[in-house]
């Protein structure tokens, strides 16, 4: 009796294949998230003890040109696995964004503030967190934000190469969240689930972000400093760094409810990203 997992070769798929402990992960070879019934089948074959979905259509500009694939893989196909999993009795636990809320004002969003997603990804993301609740079963969707890791793309190591290549580089500033290490997110994914199977009145919306809050300059600028890069990171303002899809000023998330809930506490991403360099650099 597995955990089955989807998305296996992303950054929270790799880190929960890491984990060990009958995680089961599935790629793209064996599961199509543009097929969405044929995702429900591979649950139905499985017959897991619970499902967590680490894939999605995270190409967050490119997704303004593609917003109906966004919203097939992101929306119909989570909604779709849920629906299995509730005929089956099972947890299934769906990985969402901050990218569902507006971005406005500065303080951090909790779980049942309204949703306003600011762009195609956002949007899709939500379409995907109401399907997963209108299926009716166990569940919990984990809300994180700037995920960050050894592996595949992401803002660390976009950082990394760019920081190799040049003395100075403009980052925003104004854009405040947290980056969130994807072993944590792993972690707290399978602890979810666990405890779901035992205790399905958990089920709900739930908020896990690194913590302390930072604008992506700042973060960059953590990044050098362990790193060791001499690289100069000049705050710009988002209005300075035109981008196909709109990004939320306000990235902050409230993550009360999960530590009560679940006993879940929020990381120190600074650790998480010490991880990730010694990780990169093992290699
Ligand atoms: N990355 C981030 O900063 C954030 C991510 N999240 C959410 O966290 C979750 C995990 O993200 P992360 O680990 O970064 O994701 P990655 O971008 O690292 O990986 C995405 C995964 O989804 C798979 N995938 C994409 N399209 C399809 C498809 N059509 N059919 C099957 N598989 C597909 C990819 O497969 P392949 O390699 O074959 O393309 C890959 O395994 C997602 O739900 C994401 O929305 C939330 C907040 C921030
Ligand atoms: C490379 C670069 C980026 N930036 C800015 C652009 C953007 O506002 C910010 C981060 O850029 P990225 O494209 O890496 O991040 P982005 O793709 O927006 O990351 C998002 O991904 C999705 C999947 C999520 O769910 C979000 O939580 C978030 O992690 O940094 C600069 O200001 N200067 C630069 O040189």
């Amino acid at each position: 009796m597995t955990i089955l997992v989807f998305g296996a070769t992303g950054q929270v798929a790799r880190e929960l294949a890491m984990l060990g402990g009958g995680v089961s992960c599935l790629g793209r070879d064996q599961a199509e998230l543009s097929d969405p019934e044929a995702c429900a089948a591979m649950i139905r074959d499985h017959a897991p003890r619970a499902v967590i979905n680490a894939a999605a259509y995270t190409a967050v500009d490119k997704a303004e040109s593609e917003e109906d694939l966004a919203g097939v893989i992101n929306g119909a196909a989570p909604g779709a696995m849920a629906a299995a999993c509730a005929a089956l009795g099972i947890p299934f636990v769906q990985i969402s964004t901050d990218y569902v809320f507006g971005g406005t004002g500065e303080t951090p969003w909790q779980p049942s503030d309204p949703v306003a997603p600011p762009n195609a990804y956002g949007r899709s993301k939500r379409a995907g967190e109401a399907a997963v609740i209108a299926a009716g079963g166990i569940f919990a969707i984990l809300r994180t934000s700037w995920v960050v890791s050894c592996h595949g793309h992401n803002f660390v190591k976009t950082m990394l190469r760019l920081g190799a290549e040049r003395d100075r580089l403009t980052i925003v500033g104004d854009q405040i969240g947290a980056p969130t290490p994807a072993r944590d997110i792993a972690a707290a994914c399978l602890t979810m689930a666990h405890q779901l199977i035992a205790e399905p009145e958990k089920s709900g919306v739930y908020h896990f972000q690194g913590r302390p809050h930072v604008s992506w300059a700042g973060f960059a600028r953590a990044i050098f400093a362990q790193a060791g890069l001499s690289c100069e990171v000049v705050d710009i303002p988002t209005s300075d760094y035109p981008t196909p899809a709109v990004r939320p000023l306000n990235a902050r998330l409230d993550c009360a409810r999960l530590e009560t809930i679940f006993g879940i506490s929020q990381p120190d991403w600074h650790a998480g990203l010490a991880d990730i360099l010694k990780d990169l650099k093992d290699r």
